[in-house]
């Protein structure tokens, strides 16, 4: 039988346990607050960033709304961002990728106060993760994690072969679950589109994660029998009767193999938004020196 993985469902339940969180920062007067910046007029962007703001709502997080014309100078971003790092109620800013040609990511990522950095892409951010200590984990591989740990997956010992190594999915991901830590002490392959036989890979992995960008990469032919398969992508795809949304995992091959597998939609991209959600609460606790232990 092959579980399939609600990750609505462990997203909704982790938005309760943070509306809890919340609720006893509200009695010390403290409301999390994440300003989202969205300097871009595609369509998939804005939709996402507007399901960014809803799920804020939901949870009692507030947020500020910034929009920039796409054709405005780089000076223009990392002005706003120079007046949120200062805003002392803001506790986490999210700017929206990709952002412009004219606007280097890098330089946006390093211009963000990094206790305000609630995506987890800021240099100081990602070292400390390497490290083993982790400040604010990546919204997608914290997502990850948290689905394989609540579907009962143990990662100690475990053969996982990551396909992606991009520095927001697979190269944060293979850190943490190379951790000496619950979730982690997991024998770690990263794969990518070089890797010369990644079915050799992916064929003896216990774990398969696809991150790659490309529509139904991984097939059921690649996998090994009772593998977990965790599906990371987001391609939206043009059908005769408009768009669909397809996974870098072909799911029905796939489904017939692997002991559990993440859906698209409904699997990695919802654990996403929670983890943001996460991320800015336990910024607000980190920015006033209050304890946050998880949840
Ligand atoms: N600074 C920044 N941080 C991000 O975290 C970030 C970003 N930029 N740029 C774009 C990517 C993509 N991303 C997704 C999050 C949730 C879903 C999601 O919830 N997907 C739903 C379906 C949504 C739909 O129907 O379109 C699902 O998979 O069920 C998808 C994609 C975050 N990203």
């Amino acid at each position: 039988m092959t579980t399939v993985i609600d990750g609505n469902a462990v997203a909704s339940d982790l938005r309760d346990r943070l509306t809890g969180r919340i609720d006893d920062l509200a009695t010390e007067g403290v409301t999390p607050t994440l300003a989202t910046v969205l300097m871009s007029d595609d369509p998939a962007s804005e939709t996402y960033v507007s399901m960014k703001q809803s799920d804020c709502e939901e949870v009692g997080i507030a947020t500020r709304d910034v929009e920039i014309d796409p054709d405005a100078p780089a000076e223009r971003l990392f002005d706003t961002l120079d007046d949120l790092n200062s805003d002392p109620e803001v506790d986490g800013v999210l700017v929206q990728m990709p952002t412009p040609d004219q606007v280097a990511d890098s330089e946006v990522i390093r211009r963000l106060d990094p206790m305000k950095d609630v995506d987890g892409f800021h240099p100081e951010n990602v070292g400390l993760l390497v490290r083993g200590d982790p400040r604010y984990k990546p919204c997608t591989p914290h997502g990850v994690q948290h689905l394989l740990d609540h579907a009962g997956v143990e990662t100690e010992g475990a053969d996982v072969v990551i396909v992606g190594r991009s520095n927001i999915v697979g190269k944060p991901l293979a850190n943490m679950l190379l951790q000496k830590t619950a979730g982690g002490n997991a024998t770690v392959t990263v794969c990518h589109s070089r890797t010369d036989d990644l079915a050799a890979h992916t064929g003896r992995a216990d774990i398969v994660v696809a991150a790659a960008g490309v529509p139904e990469l991984v097939d059921g032919s690649m996998l090994a029998e009772d593998s977990v398969v965790i599906d990371v992508g987001v391609n939206r795809v043009e059908t005769e009767d408009g768009s669909t949304l397809v996974g870098d995992v072909a799911f029905d091959s796939a489904s017939e193999l692997a002991s559990a597998i993440t859906p698209v939609p409904g699997g990695v991209g919802p654990m996403t938004r929670a983890m943001l959600l996460y991320n800015t609460v336990k910024a607000a606790h980190l920015r006033r020196d209050l304890a946050f232990d998880g949840l």
